[in-house]
């Protein structure tokens, strides 16, 4: 599961993914890897995971992680390929969701591309961008339906009606993700991986010194924004950001202390976009390792298993299953059994945020 950071140049991306791949490289024991140096796996911070770990003593604990991807800067008329606009656009056809960092902070010293500080009038040039190419790509399909549909094959007629509606709503320039989509909508928006289809968050760049101040007239235009589209705005400081990554544990402590804040930024980014994506995560937990997985909301109980093995979704018997907040209240896996708190569950259980699996299989 990717995120995509997206945005004009110079607003901070690259900034905000060097803090968040920086301090992916610190985490205890897990495997960090940059498998391109524009791609980063960054682990998901989590509390249940680190109470786990403090009961099991295991030899590894293991996060749940998302990726991020640093994407070049889009600039007007990158969906006409100005600015190697088309290859960076298919760069984020390939993401599973995006998050579009908006410049708030003012520095002379860096220069906008387009002149002043606007958060407005930047999220409208990305935005209109991603919209064209949506557009251009739908055009393009619809010629090759139209074709089709003269054999007066119902499912094309219905693809090229589904494909007009699309081309209506994005030359009202809305983004695609507002629609309420059927069955074949669904199908062609997935197939042409439309940029204005993606679950999108927008994350607020200010200056160090202005992080949470109210009534930042900046941060307050980007939320306007946001709200239009149906999505979270997350102030940070990417510049503050990079400087925590590099301090160790206890300093980060004592600095986010200082600052009166007790979860970092990149904390609250990493956990707005794993909630983007409609992700859970479930937990399992042993002497030999305590781990934290994710899987997509509603899977089943053997899809859960399945993440960890696929022969535990093939041979999948039950799971044992007990709520963190239930074995953190009792405060033992035993004393959860004693209580009748571990339940037996089959192969339809849907599976929820935060349950600790134990899962028995076959091979
Ligand atoms: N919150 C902030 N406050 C002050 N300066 C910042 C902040 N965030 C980023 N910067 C500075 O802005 C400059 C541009 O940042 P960065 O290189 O991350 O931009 P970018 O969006 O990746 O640009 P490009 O699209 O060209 O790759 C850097 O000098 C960085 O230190
Ligand atoms: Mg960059």
């Amino acid at each position: 599961m990717k995120i995509g950071i997206v945005g004009l140049p110079n607003v901070g991306k690259s900034t905000l993914f060097n803090a968040l791949t920086e301090a992916g490289a610190d985490a205890e024991n897990y495997p960090f890897c940059t498998i391109d140096p524009n791609i980063g796996v960054v682990p998901v911070p989590d509390p249940r995971l680190d109470w786990l770990a403090e009961i099991y003593e295991p030899k590894k604990k293991t996060p749940t992680v998302i990726e991020f991807v640093d994407i070049a800067g889009l600039v007007e008329g990158a969906s006409r390929g100005e600015g190697l606009g088309n290859k960076f656009l298919a760069h984020i056809r390939e993401v599973d969701a995006i998050a579009q960092v908006v410049r708030c902070f003012d520095d002379k010293n860096i220069s906008h591309v387009d002149g002043d500080i606007s958060p407005d009038r930047d999220i409208d040039i990305i935005n209109t961008e991603l919209m064209m190419a949506d557009l251009a790509a739908v055009e393009k399909r619809l010629e090759k339906t139209e074709k089709q549909a003269k054999s007066g094959d119902k499912i094309y007629l219905k693809e090229a009606e589904t494909l007009k509606m699309l081309i209506n709503t994005l030359e009202e320039g809305k983004n695609i993700r507002q629609l309420e989509l059927d069955q074949t909508a669904k199908r062609l928006v997935k197939e042409l991986q439309l940029l204005s289809a993606k679950p999108i968050i927008y994350l607020a760049n200010v200056n160090e010194d202005e992080i949470d101040s109210p009534d930042n007239e900046l941060v307050e235009a980007v939320k306007i924004h946001a709200a239009q589209d149906g999505a979270k705005v997350v102030e940070i400081s990417a510049k503050i950001e990079a400087d925590i990554a590099e301090l160790d544990e206890d300093e980060k402590e004592m600095f986010l202390e200082e600052l009166g804040v007790n979860e970092s930024g990149l904390d609250r980014v990493i956990k707005a976009g794993y909630e983007l994506l409609n992700l859970i995560t479930f937990l399992t937990a042993g002497e030999q390792e305590c781990r934290a997985w994710t899987v997509e909301k509603g899977s089943t109980a053997p899809e859960a298993a399945g993440k960890i093995h696929s022969d535990m979704e093939k041979g999948f018997i039950r799971a044992e299953v007990v709520s963190f907040e239930d074995l953190k209240r009792v405060g033992s896996m035993a004393a959860a059994r004693e209580e009748g708190l571990l339940r037996l569950e089959g192969k339809d259980y849907i599976v929820q945020d935060g349950d600790v699996c134990h899962f028995r299989f076959n091979v």
